[in-house]
């Protein structure tokens, strides 16, 4: 049965407006570009009682990001990625306890911090499956860049804790490095190599995919997350990155050499098959990064299109 975890199809859809995580503007965008796409209609359409939250409804943060004193170490931002993630956290709670499915649309991926930690609350044994270019596993000790939406996985893990700022303090260790798995890796850094190599986490990177194919990665992906088959739910945190820049051009961290769009979006079919999604987040859409309207509708229209795949538009 689709959506085990669930009493019936229903969804809070929750806007993350934020680009704090990281320089680029325009990513805090992305949640309304796909709401004018159409994302809630079209969830309706296959059968989900859909409700909306805003949780930084009203908060500035777009301004916040001109303060210059907002920098701990090399972390860039921390103050308002420490709050606008913790408002994310208690909006996904409330979400998942009322026996919704938080679907969170960033905003750039920092917010990740708040969904994972939301989720976990109430699933404790959850899997984490990350689908990304990136790792996002540096710490504010090792990132080169500052850039926190680079570290989300990082502070859910605990790692490297006595770097962090006061402002993410707050932030629970929900997250075992057995109980995180990647897809569509390509651009790790190498002190991020290191970690995922110490911590013995399994990832598959666009290599693995070429090897293996897209199919084969995932059942083993889902195996890895729950080895001994105890129906563990799952959160999908969905960085639009993980997809070639062919068909997701409007992303602040591009890569090339990415997955297809189909291999994208199957990720997303066979996750719904499996009944066992309890969150999900689609992140990274910079509408402001498209050359032209057609590199906006791309990535907008890819957006959704996870979404609703990974909600059983193909599947249910
Ligand atoms: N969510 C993302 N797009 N992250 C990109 C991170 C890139 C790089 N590893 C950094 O830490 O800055
Ligand atoms: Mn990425
Ligand atoms: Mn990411």
């Amino acid at each position: 049965m689709p959506f085990s975890f669930l009493e019936s199809l229903k969804t809070t859809i929750i806007t993350a407006p934020f680009s704090g995580g990281q320089s680029k503007s325009g990513v805090e965008d992305g949640p309304k570009y796909l709401l004018r796409f159409g994302l809630q209609a079209q969830l309706k359409e296959l059968g989900w009682e859909t409700f909306i939250d805003e949780p930084l409804k009203g908060k500035n943060f777009e301004d916040l990001k001109d303060d210059s004193t907002d920098v701990f170490e090399n972390c860039k931002h921390p103050k308002i990625v420490g709050e606008a993630t913790k408002l994310i956290y208690e909006s996904v709670k409330l979400a998942i306890f009322n026996n919704t499915l938080p679907l969170t649309i960033g905003g750039d991926h920092s917010i990740a911090i708040g969904t994972v930690a939301g989720s976990f609350t109430k699933y404790p044994n959850a899997g984490l499956i990350w689908v990304d270019a990136h790792a996002d596993i540096n710490t504010p000790k090792t990132t080169i860049s500052g850039n926190l939406h680079g570290c989300p996985v990082s502070f859910l893990m605990g790692l490297d804790s006595e770097f962090y700022p006061p402002e993410l303090q707050w932030v629970p260790k929900v997250l075992k490095p057995n109980k995180i798995v990647y897809i569509g890796l390509r651009d790790v850094d190498p002190m991020e190599r290191k970690f995922l190599q110490n911590l013995g986490i399994v990832a598959f990177s666009m290599y693995h995919i070429d090897k293996f194919g897209i199919n084969k990665v995932i059942e083993m992906a889902l195996e890895a997350i729950d080895p001994n088959n105890e129906n563990c739910p799952i959160h999908l945190s969905y960085d639009v990155d993980a997809i070639d820049p062919q068909f997701v051009p409007a992303t602040g961290t591009p890569v090339h050499g990415g997955l297809t769009l189909r291999e994208g979006l199957f990720i997303g079919e066979r996750l719904a098959e499996t009944g066992k999604l309890i969150a999900l987040d689609i992140v990274e859409c910079n509408p402001s990064l498209g050359v032209n309207e057609v590199h906006i509708i791309d990535t907008i229209a890819a957006g959704a299109a996870i979404a609703r795949c990974a909600m059983g538009e193909t599947v249910l």
